[in-house]
């Protein structure tokens, strides 16, 4: 079997005397579904930035298949496999959702080199984007402008666009805060349907998803792993309840 998707060793971040990530190891294997819990402050936003890249680690590697990327930029780390959710500004409002998948499809295809003749790659790019969105149940949406869609379905069309990549992981950081309960069961439903050779990491506060979505979670408290299991480990792990079930007004 190759190299794991994603790899954390040792890693350590400090803000001046404050340690705010210690000596996390963390492995996804290949097709995870991962999350990644923890109260307020616990350090996960730090976790992935520092995966990504937009922080470097005062110690510690970080490894996407197989390849140390710690001193690596965001942008080489996407190029070898690594996609988080796009930030809703980062979509072409007043363009399709269609249009929006198929700029990311036609950037990744310019990155490949595979650029072929402009009438062929416009077919072979709507063709994908559209596979995509079937893919995804996303289907019916793919003529609607953004700016017409709910917020919710602007977050599935974000999950859309960073599987265009064709990222061996996907992190996922709270795919649905701020999605009205009505259509965060259509985001659980879209969740389901990633595809499965893709490794996926979530941050997410909300405990149904976590426990519906994930096979394996980490808990992270102050900067540290405190347990990492399947979900009935978590479930039922005192120290979990403690620090983190108990505080379910958590927001
Ligand atoms: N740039 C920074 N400089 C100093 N301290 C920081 C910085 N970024 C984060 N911290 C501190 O690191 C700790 C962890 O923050 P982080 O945002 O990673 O936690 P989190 O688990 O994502 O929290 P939340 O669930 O509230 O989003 C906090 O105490 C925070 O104040």
């Amino acid at each position: 079997m190759s190299a794991p998707p994603l790899e954390l060793h040792g890693l350590h971040k400090t803000f001046g005397a404050l340690a705010v990530t210690r000596d996390v190891n963390l492995s996804l294997a290949h097709g995870a579904r991962h999350a990644l819990i923890g109260p307020n402050g616990a350090g996960k936003s730090t976790l992935i930035n520092l995966i990504t890249g937009v922080l470097s680690p005062t110690a510690g590697r970080v490894s996407i298949a197989g390849q140390d990327v710690t001193k690596l930029s965001s942008d080489r780390r996407v190029k070898l496999g690594l996609a988080r959710t796009f930030q809703i500004n980062s979509l072409f409002m007043r363009l399709t959702v269609a249009e929006n998948i198929g700029l990311a499809l036609a950037a990744r295809h310019g990155l490949d080199g595979r650029i072929g003749r402009p009438l062929a790659r416009r077919e072979a790019l709507v063709a994908e984007a559209a596979e995509g969105l079937r893919t995804l149940g996303l289907l019916d949406l793919a003529g609607r402008r953004i700016n017409e869609l709910a917020y919710g379905q602007r977050r599935q069309v974000e999950i859309a666009l960073a599987l265009a990549l064709k990222p061996k992981v996907l992190l996922l950081d709270e795919p649905v805060a701020g999605v009205p309960s009505t259509e965060g069961k259509r985001l659980f439903q879209l969740l389901e349907r990633l595809p499965e050779d893709v490794a996926v990491l979530v941050i997410e506060h909300d405990m149904d998803l976590v426990f519906r979505f994930a096979k394996r979670i980490t808990v992270l408290v102050e900067g540290g792993i405190l347990v990492e299991g399947s979900v009935s480990d978590i479930r039922s792990d005192p120290h979990v309840r403690d620090v983190y079930l108990g505080k379910r007004g958590h927001d």
